[in-house]
């Protein structure tokens, strides 16, 4: 087995998976970037690529078990080991409860839910057999602790996550696996311009309004950036948070207090 360690990042191709992936490359992990979109993973697998990283790549959908399997089989054959997998692929879904389509809240529980429980037992499964415990990381949300208005199905989502977190905690503490969550506020990524312009059709808001207005109540005077929620993923995935286990942890700026 390498002596570098390897994490694995899911919807790594952009946003806060491609800041958290930056990250813990300088944090001296071997990095597997995943996403299903393949343009946006080539151009940053090649922006990496450039910056020295040592890394890999692997096109596939979270929703798929077989994709996961594949994703675990990737990272072994490339660098020998999976010591941190980040659940970090997720997607959205603006709507008043009374206009939910059932295709609609299908695919936000198959790609933020059910693709976080297949990413789940892919890495513990690898984790298992190497015998070395390891570090599952999900993406939760603030609205994993508070459900939002126009988001109330992206909102049980990521309450979703937060039981598969804690459950999934205690039943791999013994492996020696520990599972905690980040819980963002509001990032100024590809997923809140989809919101804004989701809020703007319903609320009849002007653009960039619906994020300005999330934005108000924000403590610490600003919105988020990926690197914000990367540095706290560093400490998640270091050696430093081994005590730490089923924990879904606002890193918002000081938006949802619990
Ligand atoms: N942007 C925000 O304000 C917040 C985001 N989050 C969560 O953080 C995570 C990342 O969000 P962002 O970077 O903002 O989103 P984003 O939309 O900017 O990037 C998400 C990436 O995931 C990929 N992806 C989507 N569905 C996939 C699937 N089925 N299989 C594989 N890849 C897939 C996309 O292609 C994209 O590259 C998500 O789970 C999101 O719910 C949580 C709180 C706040
Ligand atoms: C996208 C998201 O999780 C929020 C609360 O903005």
């Amino acid at each position: 087995m390498s002596d570098q360690k390897t994490a694995v990042i899911t919807g790594g191709g952009q946003g806060i998976g491609k800041g958290i992936a930056k990250r813990l490359a300088s944090d001296g992990f071997a990095i597997i970037l995943s996403d299903m979109n393949e343009e946006v993973l080539n151009t940053t697998v090649k922006e990496f690529k450039e910056q020295n990283i040592n890394v890999a790549s692997f096109v596939g959908n979270v929703s798929k078990p077989e994709d996961q399997e594949a994703l675990v089989k990737t990272a072994v054959d490339h660098f020998g080991r999976v010591d941190v997998f980040i659940n970090n692929a997720g997607i959205e879904q603006v709507a008043p409860i009374d206009n939910i389509q059932p295709s609609e809240l299908e695919k936000l529980f198959q790609v933020n839910v059910f693709g976080v429980v297949y990413g789940i037992q892919a890495a513990a499964k690898q984790m298992k057999k190497q015998g070395t415990g390891g570090k599952i990381i999900n993406a939760c949300s603030i609205a994993g602790h508070q459900a939002f208005t126009m988001l109330a199905a992206y909102s049980a989502t990521k309450f979703s996550v937060r039981a598969f977190t804690q459950a999934a905690a205690k039943e791999y503490a013994k492996d020696k696996i520990t599972v905690n969550a980040y819980c963002p506020g509001i990032v100024g990524t590809g997923m809140w311009d989809r919101i804004d312009a989701g809020m703007v059709e319903y609320m009849g808001l002007e653009q960039e309004e619906a994020f300005k207005k999330f934005s108000e109540g924000i403590a610490l005077g600003r919105t988020q950036e990926p690197e914000d929620v990367a540095n706290f993923v560093s400490y998640l995935a270091s050696s430093d948070s081994d005590y730490m286990t089923g924990q879904s942890v606002m890193i918002d700026g000081g938006i949802v207090y619990n």
